[in-house]
């Protein structure tokens, strides 16, 4: 049997959760929604980023009373977000038993300049990135899942599809570079060689790399699919509509069935309203949580 918190069973974890989505819950019955809806995994916080965004101030690692009974009510793995940097909050939701840590930049950062160990942990950490060179430095540093960043909480996914595509671009671009360039490109993209020798074998990232950020239609998240996502997490886009049991069901399925423009157009119906949305030139570019982080 494989031992617990290698590399290899940390990355193992996320690729159960491929072609899942992954929702933002805040209190044990919306968990309950996600479980119902089909999410294959919660990520419970204090706030869904629209709400962290509008509240301003520092938002921290959510309460353990509340993460537990989150973790109560579900039987679907829970995951749980600490602040960039913060190790001490890290520590805390191992000790708490959580599936999965997401270091993110959706809460305020801890440290401008480094990110957590992940290597230390026997959790497994997921991390946001918004190219390859950032999705190989957190990788580098442990993370066994990535998710690009987008801009959360704007319903918006123009910056969910950049990232997406960029990571995705570069993936290509390696993947025909001649052997005797990889140093040079590891050096631009200020990525680890190693990791970087083997995307550009492989053709893909090392781990599972999941959409984020501003998804907030059933068109929205098979768009993140079939631009190479390998499933999505929503949070704002569903709590912040006007019904999202039935938002969550139609993202689910829209996650699954993709590339299938019938099932699209069904599962797009009578929605009821969905999450007001931002335009990203709207928001001051030392207020857009993808900037956090490096
Ligand atoms: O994992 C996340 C970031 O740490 C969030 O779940 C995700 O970004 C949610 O964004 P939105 O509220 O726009 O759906």
């Amino acid at each position: 049997m494989a031992e617990k918190g290698t590399f290899t069973v940390k990355k193992g974890l996320a690729q159960m959760l491929k072609g899942g989505v992954i929702m933002d819950v805040t209190t044990p019955e919306q968990a309950k929604i996600a479980e119902e809806a089909g999410a294959c995994a919660v990520m419970a916080l204090e706030r869904v980023p629209a709400d962290i965004r509008a509240a301003g101030g520092v938002a921290r690692m959510a309460d353990p009373t509340v993460i537990l009974r989150i973790m109560e009510a579900v039987t679907i793995p829970v995951m749980a977000k600490c602040r960039i940097g913060h190790f001490v909050e890290a520590q805390i939701l191992e000790a708490l038993g959580i599936d999965y840590i997401d270091e993110s930049e959706v809460l305020t950062p801890a440290d401008e300049k480094f990110h957590v160990n992940k290597h230390l942990f026997k959790v497994p950490f997921v991390c946001g990135a918004r190219d390859l060179g950032e999705a190989l430095r957190r990788i580098g540093e442990g993370a066994a899942m990535i998710r690009t960043k987008g801009e959360p909480g704007t319903g918006n996914v123009v910056e969910a599809v950049r990232h997406m595509r960029r990571v995705m671009d570069q993936i290509r671009w390696l993947k025909g570079l001649p052997k005797e360039e990889l140093m040079t490109a590891a050096k631009d993209l200020q990525a680890p060689y190693e990791l970087v020798v083997e995307v550009a074998e492989t053709g893909r990232l090392p781990v599972v790399n999941f959409a984020a950020g501003g998804i907030a239609t059933p068109a929205d998240a098979a768009l993140m699919m079939q631009l190479g996502a390998d499933g999505n997490f929503v949070g704002s886009g569903i709590f912040k509509s006007k019904d999202p049991m039935k938002r969550a069901r139609a993202i689910v399925a829209a996650t699954t069935y993709y590339d299938d423009p019938y099932v699209l157009a069904e599962v797009s119906k009578d929605l009821g309203e969905a999450m007001p949305g931002i335009e990203i030139r709207n928001i001051a570019p030392e207020e857009r949580m993808q900037e956090r982080g490096w």
